[in-house]
């Protein structure tokens, strides 16, 4: 589904990996090791040498909003443009979907100032599949939520990869590839 051809940036060395439909991959590794870097450039939000290839497209041959839009990246401290929460969302997510995640409907109506760290983290993640992509880069997803927040996100993220999305977390919890039944690879400290 997703081909990783030697993705690199000036400096850095090649990535190359593949992605089959209803895959997990989780990376670590320290922090400035460029785990972020690596999602952002497979989202495309930051020059990179290589390729990546989506269902047969190169991320090259298409607009890069119509590849952010199936490859879509989450980051670690999401953005907020709008005073209140539900503006951020083209259409209001129902009910259940917020029920999933251990959010009350009410959020909607919040000014974003209002809500807690692990409450934006999770309407993020629900802004993320607006419209659904192919493709997930979450950026350590659950670093600000508790065991059981962290739970209900894991079993979110395996609902909605299912059998035909495939999805790219960075992770700092070693247990976190487990729970999700994931591939994990660890990116090394740069030297020098
Ligand atoms: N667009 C960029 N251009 C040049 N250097 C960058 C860019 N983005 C990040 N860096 C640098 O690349 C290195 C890797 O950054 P990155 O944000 O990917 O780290 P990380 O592994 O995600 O770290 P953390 O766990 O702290 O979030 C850092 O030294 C950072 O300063």
């Amino acid at each position: 589904m997703l081909e990783v051809r030697d993705l690199r940036w000036p400096g850095g060395s090649g990535f190359t990996f593949r992605l089959d439909p209803g895959e997990i991959l989780c990376i670590s590794g320290p922090s400035g090791s460029g785990k972020s870097r690596l999602l952002r450039a497979l989202a495309d939000l930051d020059a990179a040498e290589g390729d990546a290839v989506l269902s047969g497209r190169r991320r090259g041959d298409m607009p890069g909003p119509d590849w952010r839009a199936r490859v879509r990246y989450c980051a670690a401290e999401p953005a907020w443009w709008a005073p209140r929460v539900g503006d951020h969302f083209e259409e209001p997510p129902d009910r259940d979907e917020l029920d999933i995640l251990g959010l009350d409907v009410s959020l909607l109506e919040h000014s974003v100032t209002e809500t807690s760290t692990g409450e934006r983290q999770r309407l993020a993640l629900l802004r993320a599949l607006q419209p659904m992509p192919d493709v997930l880069l979450l950026d350590e997803p659950t670093s600000a939520l508790d065991p059981e927040a962290t739970a209900r996100v894991e079993g979110w993220l395996a609902s909605q990869v299912g059998t035909t999305r495939c999805a790219v977390v960075v992770s700092h919890d070693p247990q976190q590839a487990e729970r999700l039944g994931a591939r994990r690879v660890s990116l090394e400290a740069l030297t020098g």
